[in-house]
């Protein structure tokens, strides 16, 4: 399975082809739009989101309800397209947002890809770059993970997500997979104690107050994941190493680790290394220190993946920056943006996880349809149960 999506921020839409999906796969546009809702809230958000209503339109690969096994296209319209139709190059509707958005931007926001896109692609109005860089595209991979957990549904994979801090307000707790699912469809700061949802509102607000923006830690864990996806036998196999690809190419992530993370730097091997048992079930471990993970395969235990989001990078109180066309200094001022995104990204680095998982399951289970999926998985599952 792969998927190419196209798109710039304020066009017409984003559009989305994944090819690779098995025939017989029940897919409506509804289901997928429930998962782009979640990512278009979260505390924090800037007004565009009060503009936007993602929904999912099917295009292609799909008859009565089912995919045909060819490839899937589908469209989500951006909505504030109409407020910005002159400066996409189109006739403009509204004479003030023509005037305001006629300006070209030659103003680079640090932290953004602003001015290297610039210098890469050679534009001089930087606006062609972030029309493209914007995380507007996240919901089109938010669109093709909607489409991977449907399909994983069908096999009892399911996969979850869950905020653990925002601007260093941490939610340190241990949680069942019944207490993280309970979070799962609210839109706000997605945490899971209630208090720390309310520090973290707070933290936002100040932060906003202040013109700054924040970050955070996201985790997403995927249960019943059959053992052996991935594999230790090529580096670009290794499923670790691909989701960790998939979640950094989020707009703004900036780190990924596994079960207990970047603390198993100080644990010794004893305190990591998950024992292993064996009952009527088959193998399981002891712990999942190790977050579901060995040699680049699922061992059949939850994978857990945590990441960490940089703050937002367009800021209300301006940093230094340089006009490319003046040379000279400037302290940026801008219209909008959203404060903190932590909540919204936990969704996107969700479904950015359900792609991999999905790919890697239709690696290992070769099907053109669904029944010889489910089939082949069932027998696996039972084989490795006695190994
Ligand atoms: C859901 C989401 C929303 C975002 N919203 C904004 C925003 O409103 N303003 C902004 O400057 N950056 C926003 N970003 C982050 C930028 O897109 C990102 O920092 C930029 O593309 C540069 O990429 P890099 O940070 O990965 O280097 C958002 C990211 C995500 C995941
Ligand atoms: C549009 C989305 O996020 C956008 C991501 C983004 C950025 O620079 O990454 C900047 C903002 O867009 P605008 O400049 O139009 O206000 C966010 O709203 C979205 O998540 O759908």
């Amino acid at each position: 399975m792969r998927f190419l999506t196209a798109g710039e921020s304020h066009g017409p839409q984003l559009t989305v082809i994944i090819e690779g999906l098995p025939a017989g796969l029940e897919l409506t546009g509804d289901a997928i739009t429930q998962e782009l809702f979640k990512r278009q809230g979260g505390y924090g958000r800037g007004r565009r989101m009060q503009i936007e209503k993602d929904t999912v339109e099917i295009m292609s690969g799909v008859r009565h309800g089912l995919t045909l096994g060819s490839p899937v296209t589908l469209i989500v319209k951006n909505d504030d397209h109409k407020h910005w139709l002159n400066i996409m190059g189109v006739e403009p509707i509204e004479q003030s947002a023509q005037e305001e958005m006629k300006r070209v931007i030659t103003k680079p926001r640090p932290g953004h890809a602003d001015l290297v896109g610039g210098m890469k692609y050679n534009h001089r109005d930087l606006r062609n770059v972030l029309e493209r860089s914007s995380a507007r595209e996240t919901a089109a991979r938010v669109a093709v993970g909607a489409v991977c957990k449907i399909l994983l549904q069908q096999l009892d994979i399911e996969i979850f997500s869950r905020v653990k801090s925002i601007g260093g307000v941490r939610d340190e707790g241990t949680y069942s997979i019944e207490q993280i699912k309970s979070k799962n469809d609210s839109n706000d700061v997605r945490v899971i104690n209630d208090a720390l949802a309310q520090g973290m509102r707070d933290r936002i607000d100040a932060a906003k107050k202040a013109g700054d923006s924040l970050g955070g830690e996201v985790e997403v864990t995927v249960v019943n994941a059959p053992p052996g996806l991935g594999s230790y036998v090529h580096f670009d196999r290794k499923l670790d190493g691909r989701i960790a690809q998939s979640v950094i190419s989020i707009n703004a992530f900036k780190g990924v680790s596994f079960g207990e993370g970047f603390k198993m730097a100080d644990m010794p091997g004893s305190e990591v290394q998950d024992a292993i048992m064996f009952d009527e079930h088959g193998y399981s471990r002891l712990s999942n220190h190790l977050g579901g993970l060995e040699g680049g395969m699922t061992n059949g235990m939850p994978i857990v993946v945590n990441a960490v989001m940089k703050p937002i990078p367009t800021l209300y109180k301006p940093l230094q920056s340089v006009d490319i066309e003046t040379k000279e200094s400037y302290q940026a001022s801008i219209e909008r943006s959203d404060s903190c995104a932590v909540p919204a990204a936990s969704i996107v680095c969700e479904h950015a996880v359900a792609y991999e998982i999905a790919r890697a399951v239709l690696e290992e289970f070769q099907s053109n349809y669904m029944e010889q999926l489910t089939e082949q998985i069932t027998a696996h599952r039972e084989r490795v149960r006695q190994f």
